[in-house]
């Protein structure tokens, strides 16, 4: 990049980024020492189980939300227009049937790690491997949203690169240790109001500057970047309302259902109701978010319609090009480019919080504890304390290895949540709604799912066959299209991308279904090997309670005999096992 082109900040920019790190150290100290100062597992784990529906609410939103979501949507509105913002339609019952399905059969267990379900369900060694997976989808995810928001400002403004990656990632681990699961709700709200408020100023400024609303309408339309509902069936084709609006539920699903990371936050709410509403509260927030971003591509679009700045950029991935857009726009105005600065790195520092602190407790609930049941409280939040630091220090890692790596931003993270998070969801599910899945059945229905979804998605990188045809970056397309030259290039890129046959057809099954099919996977070679392997029968059906917590019953071999009343419309889905074998 030519370096007289570079944007440059200001002090007043620099004071804002220091005091989003300053305050949220700040709350992190506030935490260690107020309270009950972190000395128990259940607080800083947990959160004492005491938490409010509005600060839940705004840290579900924020845990996925990261500087990927900031810098990569925009780029995608950019590129291939709104056809993305349809992924809204799949948050009514993305967020529904979390609220009805899924909170109520975690929390009325009382367990701490959603992974404990599986043992209950099935046994050990599926509660396991469950948590192994998510283990592994954390750390590559928590890589790339260390690494985006570095990376994209290194190449625009000269921020130092691995210097701003050890900063955000040491600042993390340090009041993710401090304050626990209070501090990383905290810290989130307060991230989650700068994420806002930074694209809320690029969009208003970005709008002013380019000569108000209607004419940035006029742009947009003109440009082709408006979309229609895409009712094309091709599972094939990347973004459809089929592949987002419906395979986006099961993406919402194995986030907002079965992650580590959100279901601690439901638990550490003080009441099921509270959990509940939390989650319908996710629901405008995430609205909004979306809109935001898709709103500052439009907004970009005006600007840039017709010109070309890789000149400008070097290698110009559109990512990059988002925060060009920024700084170009916030130049001149004291403090908004900090604030944006700002909202980027709160939108990373939530979301690895929420990687640390969840990594921390499925490593001490389901991997260590389970084998030194006689460990006392404090060497238990020492040991959790010093579990949620080296996730710290691995996301530095993770961060180099990212750096190899190289492709939209976006697409990436949303490939980690199919082919990880996808698996995943299968298991729970077939543990929740099939009552012939046995345990060998589960175990084989994970690694097969595992291995369908990394031979796709692993086979769709090498071969690159994603299907993406981005719209020309032109304003003046819409003008040309009558003219012949126009229809002749449509006619040849129609050819190049002509559909790929066999194989490669199937690895170009979009990433937007990824979760969905990946899930279905594991539900049907479950079953297949529960049925071939002697299926059992659940005889006794352990109602979700709200108050005994099932450990004490598991102890004595005695689960679940009650048949109590329960509140959930499911009918015995959900439930743990005591079989006979048929
Ligand atoms: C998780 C969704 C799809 C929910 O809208 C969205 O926040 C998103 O696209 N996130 C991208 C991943 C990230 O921001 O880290
Ligand atoms: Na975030």
């Amino acid at each position: 990049m030519d370096p007289s082109d570079q944007k440059h900040f200001t002090v007043v920019d620099y004071v804002i980024f220091a005091v989003l790190l300053a305050a949220s150290m700040a709350i992190g100290l506030y935490y260690a020492l107020s309270g009950g100062r972190q000395r128990t597992t259940q607080e800083f784990l947990m959160a004492d189980r005491s938490m409010g529906c509005l600060p839940v609410s705004l840290s579900l939103i924020a845990s996925f939300q990261s500087a990927v979501a900031i810098i990569g949507v925009p780029a995608e509105i950019y590129t291939h227009g709104t056809q993305y913002w349809f992924i809204g339609c799949a948050y009514i019952l993305g967020l529904f049937i979390p609220a009805h399905v899924f909170i109520p059969v975690l929390y009325r267990l009382r367990i701490s790690s959603a992974y404990q379900y599986l043992e209950l369900r099935f046994s050990k060694t599926v509660r396991i491997c469950g948590t192994l997976t998510f283990i592994f989808q954390m750390v590559i995810y928590m890589g790339v949203c260390v690494y985006t928001p570095a990376f994209a400002l290194n190449t625009v403004t000269g921020f130092e690169l691995w210097g701003t990656v050890l900063a955000t990632g040491l600042v993390c681990t340090l009041y993710t240790t401090l304050g626990g699961l209070k501090a990383v709700i905290w810290t989130d709200v307060f991230q989650t109001v700068v994420m806002f408020a930074g694209q809320l100023a690029v969009i208003v400024v970005g709008v002013l500057r380019t000569g108000g609303v209607s004419e940035v309408w006029r742009k947009v339309w003109e440009g082709n970047r408006i979309a229609g509902l895409d009712l094309n069936p091709d599972p094939t084709e990347r973004h459809t309302f089929w592949t987002l609006g419906v395979g986006g539920i099961f993406l919402m699903l194995s986030l907002y259902g079965v992650n580590q990371a959100q279901v601690q936050r439901y638990l550490s709410s003080r009441t099921e109701k509270e959990a509940v509403r939390s989650c319908y509260m996710v629901f405008p927030s995430l609205q909004l978010a979306l809109a935001l971003s898709c709103v500052m591509g439009l907004v970009m679009f005006a600007r840039y319609c017709g010109e070309d700045h890789s000149d400008k950029l070097g290698s110009s991935s559109r990512d990059a090009m988002v925060i060009y857009f920024v700084m170009d726009m916030l130049q001149g105005l004291p403090g908004l480019p900090g604030l944006f600065v700002a909202c980027l790195f709160s939108a990373a520092l939530s979301t690895i919080s929420s990687a640390f602190n969840s990594l921390a407790t499925v490593t001490m609930e389901d991997l260590i504890k389970p084998h030194f049941p006689a460990m006392t409280e404090a060497r238990a939040t020492l040991l959790s304390k010093a579990l949620a630091m080296s996730y710290g220090l691995l996301c530095l890692a993770m961060a180099y290895l990212t750096h190899l790596m190289g492709d939209s931003v976006l697409q990436v993270a949303l490939k980690i949540f199919g082919m990880v998070g996808g698996p995943i969801l299968g298991l729970f599910c077939l543990g929740m709604f099939f009552p012939w899945a046995n345990s060998i059945g589960a175990v084989a229905g994970l690694g097969a799912g595992l291995t369908v979804s990394f031979w796709i998605g692993v086979g769709s990188i090498v071969t690159r066959t994603s299907g993406v045809k981005p719209l020309p970056p032109d304003c003046r397309v819409a003008l040309l299209s009558n003219d012949t030259t126009a229809a002749i290039q449509t006619a040849l890129s129609d050819v190049a991308l002509s559909r790929p046959s066999g194989l490669k057809r199937f690895y170009s099954l979009s990433y937007m279904w990824y979760s969905g099919f990946n899930c279905f996977t594991v539900i049907l070679v479950g079953l297949i090997i529960s049925f071939m392997t002697g299926r059992k029968v659940l005889t006794h059906v352990l109602s979700p309670q709200r108050s005994s917590p099932p450990h004490h019953k598991e102890s004595n071999g005695q689960v679940g005999t009650s048949q109590e009343e329960t509140e959930s419309f499911l009918p015995e889905a959900p439930f743990v096992e005591y079989e006979t074998a048929v």
